[in-house]
């Protein structure tokens, strides 16, 4: 049997952090994915589970008897009844990654094989198999490649144990119902309890779901845009660990609770606000022109109030900088401290003067790009002939 699985990532148009305080945030689905393709036993390798990072050109290997030998078994597998990694079973899977060599550049890798295998063992028990993981999302840079990775993983794990088990449609991609991607988001964000250590949830939810989306307090509304939104993305290139990020500005919150928890609450103003105005149609009585205003000044607030939560960089203020000059308004999305930055392009500009921005900013050494927003959300596809 093999698998194929493919989950977006995503842009987090406002509201990241004081989302992981209960706050409203919105984020919407871009057109880079990561994609997993499970292969059940493959003849000469039994009684192995690999993983192969294959952009990063990295394999790992267990043989599933030592899984078996280091990881409790009693509970094993879970896969409908979604649970979290308790600590000693975190230590036991730090322990199992360990035993691999990951390079000194990819050290953050190791959480993300930890991910894996929580998942792999909890959803498919202690199958032969080998999972190989491709991504064109940019890693560690704020458009929850983490999120991604463990939607495809839980996605395509729930289908080889038969858990998910709809109809195809005519390109063989399986019919997911509300419960099952429901499902696969609980695993999903379990995985990401891995990685981020508190995520608020909303990366996994866009990634699984698609679209656009408002997620408060564990909550998703579907969010139906009026407006047609052009985002230009900058990656900065400077690497961070949204895990770090998101414990800083709690301990800042430890620190300053009356002021943080104001900060949280004008995030979660703008967030409400931000959604009415995407949502509204073009009968509204506000032309296109206002509306797009008033969200870039949604977008210039959010933007002041991350600066005071400490999670801006020096390379995401030139990035503020340098498309201010354009009268172009930039935030940064995800959790900051380096990775991307969006600038809302207006409707109404000049192709030249994007051409000029971007020329400006990659001479800075930024890479730039626009994706497309609001697509569909994790696909999975099954060809049981394999
Ligand atoms: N394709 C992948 N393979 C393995 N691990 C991954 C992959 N994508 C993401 N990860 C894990 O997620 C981490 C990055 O997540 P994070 O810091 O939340 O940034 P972001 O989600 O914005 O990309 C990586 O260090 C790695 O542990
Ligand atoms: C900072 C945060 O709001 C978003 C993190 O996104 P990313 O991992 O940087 O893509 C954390 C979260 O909501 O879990
Ligand atoms: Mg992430």
């Amino acid at each position: 049997m093999e698998i194929r699985a493919r989950a977006p990532g995503k842009i987090i148009l406002c509201g990241e952090h004081a989302v992981v305080h209960g706050c409203a945030a919105v984020a919407a689905s871009i057109d880079l994915c990561t994609q997993v393709l499970l292969q059940s036993s493959q003849d000469g390798d039994v009684g192995l589970l690999q993983l192969e990072l294959k952009d990063l050109n990295l394999q790992f290997s267990w043989s599933i008897s030592r899984i078996q030998d280091f990881l409790p078994s009693e509970t094993l597998p879970l896969s409908s009844s979604v649970e979290c990694c308790s600590s000693d079973m975190m230590e036991r899977l730090i322990a199992l990654v360990a035993e691999h060599n990951i390079p000194e550049a990819n050290i953050g890798l190791a959480v993300g094989v930890s991910a894996f295998l929580w998942l792999y063992i909890s959803i498919a028990g202690f199958k032969t198999a080998k999972a190989i993981v491709t991504s064109n999302l940019p890693m560690g840079s704020g458009l929850g490649s983490s999120a991604s990775f463990c939607v495809a993983l839980s996605a395509s794990l729930l289908a080889l144990s038969g858990t998910i088990s709809s109809a195809s449609d005519q390109d063989g991609n399986l019919v997911l119902g509300e419960r099952e991607r429901e499902l696969v988001n609980r695993w999903a964000f379990e995985g990401e309890r891995i990685i981020h250590g508190r995520p608020s949830g909303i990366d996994n939810s866009v990634s699984t779901f698609g679209n656009m989306i408002m997620f408060k307090s564990g909550e998703l509304t579907r969010i139906k845009a009026g407006l047609p939104l052009k985002m230009l993305i900058t990656n900065t290139k400077v690497g961070r660990n949204t895990k770090a990020l998101v414990a800083g500005v709690a301990e800042r919150a430890g620190r300053h609770p009356e002021a943080m928890s104001s900060v949280f609450k004008a995030i979660d103003a703008i967030s409400m606000e931000l959604s009415t105005i995407i949502q509204s149609g073009a009968s509204d009585d506000l032309s296109i022109i206002e509306k797009e205003e008033k969200l870039q000044e949604l977008m210039e607030m959010n933007m002041g109030l991350l600066q005071s939560m400490g999670v801006s960089h020096a390379s995401i203020e030139m990035v503020l900088q340098t498309t201010l000059k354009y009268k172009l308004t930039s935030k940064l999305t995800g959790a900051g401290g380096g990775g991307c930055v969006l600038t809302l392009l207006p409707s109404l500009l000049p192709s030249n003067v994007v051409e000029k921005v971007i020329a400006v900013l990659e001479s800075h050494g930024f890479q730039c790009f626009i994706a497309a927003i609001g697509g569909g959300g994790v696909e999975v596809c099954v060809n049981h002939r394999l």
